[in-house]
């Protein structure tokens, strides 16, 4: 039901921290603009949130919503950035279990607005019936959310022509322009597993297609100036208006270094390195020659999983040029240090963004879901290079690694290439009228169209 006075948004993004942060950074803006926002979240994540800024304090209220405790996911697992990649199907369905807490929150909290991700497939039915108006916000791009189908009833109902795996390895036949976007195959299993049934009871595009379904409208991290061409797909393929938001991000070891000398390597808070991984990753550096800061997150994982181990010697040999961070790190601190001038990257769509908004040449190290179409276009926008992987198993090696790292961090030559084309790409995110252009219009579409609701 609506609220009295103040525009009032409940955010309830999905547990992983890729998507924690925009639903924020969205919050932050809302809230800016003297609206009101829930932000909700499990207990551990609420913890983990960077600190508001005291101006805003007042107006976001941030809500902690326990996980219902199972036997086999720790009470420290509430958020994926502690669990491996492989139990997140298991953490949807505990997940799910936030639907009654939720209901509840909405039923004694009167939104005028409740944005969501692409998770929480019973949720629109819960929030219409409230009379509270939905948005579905993905975090990620218009190209991406374009690969999961013709339309969100086929993902709903899984009549998705695409049923044999070389269907992924060909553009979508509803897209009406020229275009050779499609997964590549060692990458096939990357999206083909989302159209699966998981742990959770429901597949990925179940999820995805029930939020499309059930929204207003659709609110997406992607601009007119950088993919005009999908923007508008998106909204023929699912008869939505879909509103760019793209909320950019508004700083040690790091000062002795020469600017733009380190390369910043981290792969965000889902991917989970395999050992040869971890191995072929920090010899490539080593290799290379080059000063790092290397962001290691080294999940614990469920049930005393292994853990990877960094190479013998690997710590001593560079310990004058470079530095292993194994916690959460301070991600656009150091991307916004002097001393940065690159950035290896899984292509995670927030790393993305962050990295471009600041300008770095990116050295393309893909792993899941929508990373490998992120790197192609990418590569394409000649921002910076992929690590070559071999086509069969999509294995890399320390010297594909060390060869994209020297010719991207070059100053001269390709490396000049990409950081001149990143800084022109910074321009987009960096153009505060711009942006704001775009969160500005979001919030007076929600303004409006409460009015609406309310007059009809
Ligand atoms: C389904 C997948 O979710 C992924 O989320 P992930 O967290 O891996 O990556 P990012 O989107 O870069 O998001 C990671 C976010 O966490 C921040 N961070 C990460 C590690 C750290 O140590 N410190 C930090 O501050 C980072 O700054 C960024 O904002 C991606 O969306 C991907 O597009 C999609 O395929």
């Amino acid at each position: 039901m609506a609220s009295e006075g103040k525009l009032h948004v409940v955010m309830f993004p999905w547990l992983a921290f890729g998507h924690v942060i925009p639903f924020l950074e969205l919050s932050k803006f809302i809230a800016q603009k003297g609206r009101r926002v829930s932000f909700i979240s499990t207990p551990r994540n609420i913890q983990r949130l960077p600190k508001l800024p005291p101006n805003l304090a007042s107006l976001i209220n941030l809500v902690k919503l326990p996980l219902p405790l199972v036997p086999n996911l720790p009470e420290n697992a509430e958020a994926t950035m502690d669990v491996r990649t492989e139990d997140i199907p298991y953490l949807k369905k505990v997940f799910d279990g936030l639907e009654a807490g939720l209901s509840q929150f909405l039923q004694n909290s009167p939104a005028d607005w409740n944005l969501y991700d692409f998770a929480p497939h019973w949720l629109p039915p819960i929030a219409a019936k409230l009379g509270v108006s939905r948005a579905f916000f993905f975090i990620i791009n218009a190209w991406f959310m374009a690969t999961f189908g013709p339309s969100a009833s086929t993902m709903v109902d899984g009549s998705d022509p695409r049923t044999l795996p070389e269907h992924f390895s060909v553009p979508l036949k509803c897209i009406p322009f020229t275009t050779n976007l499609a997964y590549r195959p060692y990458e096939i299993k990357w999206i083909r597993g989302a159209t699966k049934v998981n742990a959770s009871g429901v597949s990925d595009m179940h999820r995805l297609g029930s939020v499309i379904m059930g929204s207003d409208a659709i609110v997406i991290r992607d601009c007119n100036e950088l993919e005009p061409l999908w923007l508008n797909l998106l909204e023929e393929l699912h008869q939505k208006l879909v509103i760019p938001a793209a909320s950019c991000p508004r700083r040690h070891w790091l000062d002795c270094k020469n600017k733009g000398s380190v390369v910043y390597v981290a792969l965000g808070s889902e991917v989970t390195l395999t050992q040869n991984d971890v191995t072929e990753l920090a010899l490539g550096l080593e290799l290379s020659g080059l000063p790092f800061f290397w962001a290691l997150r080294k999940p614990p994982g469920l049930a005393g999983s292994g853990s990877v181990e960094l190479p013998e010697g690997f710590l001593e040999r560079t310990k004058d040029r470079g530095f292993v961070w194994t916690s959460w790190a301070p991600q656009l601190r150091i991307l916004s240090h002097g001393s940065v001038g690159g950035f290896l990257t899984h292509c995670g769509w927030s790393s993305t963004i962050e990295g471009l908004t600041l300008g770095h040449p990116l050295i393309m190290l893909p792993f899941l879901v929508d990373q490998g179409l992120n790197a192609l276009v990418l590569a394409e926008k000649k921002v910076g290079r992929e690590v070559q992987r071999h086509e069969g198993d999509g294995s890399f090696t320390r010297n594909s690694v060390a060869e994209a790292l020297r010719l991207v961090m070059a100053f001269d030559g390709e490396g000049r290439t990409c950081r001149n084309k990143a800084t022109e790409i910074s321009k987009i995110f960096t153009d505060k009228n711009r942006q704001d252009r775009y969160l500005d219009q979001f919030v007076e579409y929600l303004e409006n169209h409460r009015a609406f609701v309310q007059k009809t």
